[in-house]
């Protein structure tokens, strides 16, 4: 089977680009540019180098930016004011407040306290309710690029099987909720799961959002599958740091129709998909506050 490697990295860029153009016509028109507000709690290294790349993105695409970085040692209430402020801030349409944060903070009380419109992650349960009831709004950067890949290789998903391997809040759930919505039959896969390689392998559709490194085979692959490896693992080969995903990519390649590398795949298309939620934010509020052009 010849095999096809999905090159998220150069589809991200044609969305970005796409989204560059419909911007520069949006403030032509009159309308205010488009704001994401990246809210960095600490020092971790690799939530820095993910917001860099956010920002550096969102600059790409024409949109004004303003990261925020508080100390690892911040208060909640130091935070909850920055968010609430953010909240007020008509320059604003896209908030994302980089998880994980420090053990100290509660990440549920702010996803909560984001405004369900200015809530560019769809972490929100306004918007989770919004999607898992079929009146999707901000849905979950993550699995919407996957859903953007999955339509141009699959097309229509209307019937195929999709196992979802991973249950959190911000990858699989969401992503089992846009594959029921897309009509395909789903099964949800995670580590209390009796006997996951079977089910996987019953896959028309694979992804894989686990955090294991190199957790899903060939064993788990149905030939002329689909796979998306969503998980980003840093680990040492050779002495060096490395990045791979959930999916063994040497032995599944063989076998499957399509597959997503690590780096390269799903990561550059979840943050164009950030900087489409804040497109689509800045639409739903532009309606309400176009900005008349001075001449
Ligand atoms: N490319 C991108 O943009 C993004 C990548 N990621 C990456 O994706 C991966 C998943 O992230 P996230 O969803 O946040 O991870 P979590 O740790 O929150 O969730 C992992 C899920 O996998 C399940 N699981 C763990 N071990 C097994 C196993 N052996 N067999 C079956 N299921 C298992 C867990 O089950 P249980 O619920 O029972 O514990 C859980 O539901 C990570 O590598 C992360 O770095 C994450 C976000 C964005
Ligand atoms: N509020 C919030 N929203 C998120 O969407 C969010 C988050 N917090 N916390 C962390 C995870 C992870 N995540 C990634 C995004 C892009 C890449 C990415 O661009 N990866 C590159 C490689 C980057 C590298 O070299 O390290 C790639 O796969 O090619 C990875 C991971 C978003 N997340
Ligand atoms: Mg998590």
């Amino acid at each position: 089977m010849s095999l096809n490697v999905i090159d998220g990295r150069q589809l991200a860029e044609r969305l970005v680009e796409e989204m560059a153009e419909e911007v520069k016509t949006r403030t032509a028109l009159g309308y205010q540019r488009p704001g994401l507000a990246v809210v960095l709690v600490g020092e971790d290294p690799a939530s820095a180098i993910y917001v860099r790349n956010k920002i550096r993105t969102a600059e790409k695409a024409g949109l004004h930016s303003v990261v925020t970085h508080l100390d690892a040692s911040c208060s909640q209430q130091a935070l909850d004011d920055i968010v609430t402020d953010l909240n007020e801030r008509d320059d604003i349409d896209g908030i994302l407040v980089q998880l994980p944060l420090p053990a100290h903070l509660s990440e549920e009380r702010i996803i909560n306290l984001i405004t369900p419109e200015k809530d560019v992650d769809g972490f929100h349960p306004m918007n989770v309710g919004q999607l898992a009831t079929g009146q999707a709004y901000l849905v979950p950067c993550t699995p919407l690029g996957c859903l953007e890949i999955l339509k141009r290789e699959v097309g229509d998903l209307s019937g195929k099987h999709a196992v979802v391997v991973g249950r959190s809040n911000i990858v699989g759930k969401p992503m089992a909720s846009m594959l029921l919505q897309a009509n395909c039959t789903v099964t949800v896969v995670h580590s209390k799961t009796v006997d996951a390689v079977s089910l996987c392998k019953q896959a028309d559709i694979l992804v894989a959002a686990v955090g294991v490194p190199e957790l899903l085979d060939s064993a788990w692959v149905k030939p002329g599958a689909v796979v998306l490896d969503v998980g980003i693992n840093a680990i040492e080969k050779d002495g060096k740091r490395k990045l791979v995903g959930d999916v063994n990519f040497a032995d599944v390649a063989d076998i499957c129709k399509a597959i997503t590398p690590v780096p390269g795949g799903i990561g550059p298309m979840t943050i164009a998909c950030l900087i489409k939620n804040t497109l689509v934010a800045a639409k739903q509020r532009g309606v309400k506050q176009p900005v008349v052009k001075a001449r």
